[in-house]
């Protein structure tokens, strides 16, 4: 099937590579032509495993083609997606003007019948608006007897493992009660239905509230999580314990029940915003969400309120090592990373920081720039150099093996903070180390290994 895709960002490029992959011919837009120029070659513009692969294979086949021009998008996609971004505005409210340009754009050059398929993560009613304006468009060209179809199909790709997620979907949705686009929906999706149907269908304002009703029950299982991470801390019991003791009940499951430095990444936090504001708008008091981001502005202070327990005499001058700047593995993308909110108040208190992180170096420097308070390291143990303490924000594989002997005399503080609990307190505490984790009990240090 021809297909375009306006958005090549983590959604818009990953879904045009995976569709041209299952043999759709896939033109993909955008507004940056730095961007297009790159995938034009093959070079990913973000981290994501596959997609360099994916990229190269479908390029060469001759069925994934980029461009910056609008026109060729709607002229070759009988079925379009709109994969732009949704940015939180001000009141926290989802901003819907990438969205509702793009339809207008489509509305405003489509000489046929054209499904604008909505990827984008929207709030209910947006469906409506793109109705509405794609209408109010055709009628103004005189070319009311054209249709724009519009379905709503949100996407639940991770990062990290976006190429693998958006291949093998578990479910697709598809919300359109309108049965042109419902049949176009399914010829698309066939490939990807072959083992069993994954396809629910509904109406459009249900599948864009079934996409922040995933993400809101995702972030509060966590923000769960770290509430109880914070009293068993309190009681010196082991989270990790009470972890694996209540994933293996199948309702409750082992998934998104980690605690840590809070989530990041730029959809949770964005996500709750917008639904929060959805539910003020409609007259409910949104409590439970309310607390479930509260709980997260505050676990993404916890690593600096540990660090500063550490050192009563204050963080200015403190060398601190930081592993892990992404907010999440096997991506290099730092929107909402907790990292960046833990370096941000190093800063403040006039520390500095080493760091190291295996693919985030360049995104990092993009956001901070050179300053001289932060130094980014070529490799992980480079950053230990001169360091007080340690800690982990992100929970690279690269990070697991650690010479723990190593780390007590290359720390001054002999102090690792792990806002991933990547450690047994116990082995850290035997090499003569300070190890505070997220709701781990703390072991003190073995005398035999610390130096007198
Ligand atoms: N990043 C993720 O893991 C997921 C994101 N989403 C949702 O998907 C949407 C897109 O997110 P991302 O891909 O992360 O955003 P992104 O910021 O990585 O990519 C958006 C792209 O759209 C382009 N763009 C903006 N206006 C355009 C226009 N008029 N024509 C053509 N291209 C245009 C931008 O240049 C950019 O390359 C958001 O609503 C997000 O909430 C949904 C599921 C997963
Ligand atoms: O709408 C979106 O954009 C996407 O948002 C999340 O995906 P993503 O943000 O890419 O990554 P996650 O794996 O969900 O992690 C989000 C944050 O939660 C944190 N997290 C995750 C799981 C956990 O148990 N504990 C925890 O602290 C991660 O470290 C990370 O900072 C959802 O998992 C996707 O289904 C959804 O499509």
């Amino acid at each position: 099937m021809e297909v375009s895709v306006f958005g090549s960002g983590y959604v818009g490029l990953v879904q045009a590579a995976v569709l041209a992959d299952v043999g759709h011919q896939v033109i993909c837009v955008d507004i940056d032509d730095r961007k297009i120029v790159q995938l034009r070659q093959g070079i990913p513009s973000i981290h994501e495993p596959g997609l360099a692969a994916l990229l190269e294979e479908n390029i060469k086949a001759g069925r994934l083609h980029f461009t910056t021009q609008a026109s060729d998008a709607v002229a070759h996609g009988k079925v379009i997606f709109i994969a732009v971004g949704t940015p939180p505005n001000e009141d926290g409210s989802a901003d819907l003007q990438h969205v509702l340009s793009v339809a207008r754009q489509i509305a405003g050059m489509m000489e046929q019948d054209r499904t604008l398929v909505i990827k984008s993560t929207v709030p209910v009613g947006t469906a409506d608006k793109v109705r509405m304006e794609t209408r109010a468009t055709l009628d103004a060209r005189d070319k009311t007897h054209l249709n724009a179809y519009v379905v709503s199909n949100p996407e639940f790709l991770k990062e990290g493992s976006a190429v693998a997620d958006c291949s093998r979907p578990d479910r697709i949705i598809i919300g359109s009660q309108d049965p042109i686009a419902q049949a176009q929906m399914a010829e698309l999706y066939a490939p990807f239905n072959r083992n069993h149907e994954r396809t629910t269908y509904m109406d459009n304002r249900s599948a864009e509230l079934v996409k922040y009703a995933a993400n809101a029950m995702l972030a509060t299982r966590i923000s769960f999580m770290n509430e109880l991470a914070s009293l068993a801390e309190s009681l010196g019991v082991d989270i990790e314990a009470v972890r694996k003791g209540i994933g293996s009940d199948p309702r409750i499951g082992y998934h998104f029940i980690y605690p840590g430095c809070g989530f990041g990444g730029s959809c949770f936090p964005k996500d709750l915003k917008a639904l929060i504001h959805t539910a003020e708008e409609n007259g409910i008091e949104p409590r439970l969400l309310r607390t479930v981001t509260r709980i997260n502005d505050d676990q993404r202070q916890l690593l600096l309120h540990k660090l500063k327990a550490q050192f009563p005499e204050g963080l200015a001058g403190k060398s601190i090592a930081v592993w892990g700047l992404a907010f999440k593995p096997n991506t290099d993308d730092m929107r909402e990373a907790p990292s960046r909110y833990l370096m941000e108040a190093l800063w403040a208190e006039g520390a500095r920081v080493r760091a190291f992180d295996p693919e985030a170096m360049t995104e990092c420097r993009r956001i901070y720039g050179y300053r001289n308070d932060l130094e980014l390291c070529a490799t992980r143990d480079d950053t230990l150099q001169d360091a007080d303490a340690l800690v982990i924000c992100t929970e690279w594989k690269a990070f697991r093996v650690v010479d723990f002997d190593e780390l007590r005399k290359k720390l001054r503080a002999r102090l690792v903070i792990d806002g991933r609990n990547l450690f047994n307190p116990q082995q850290l505490a035997r090499a003569g180390l300070h190890y505070i984790g997220i709701g781990l009990p703390y072991i003190r240090p073995s005398s035999a290994s610390v130096p007198a």
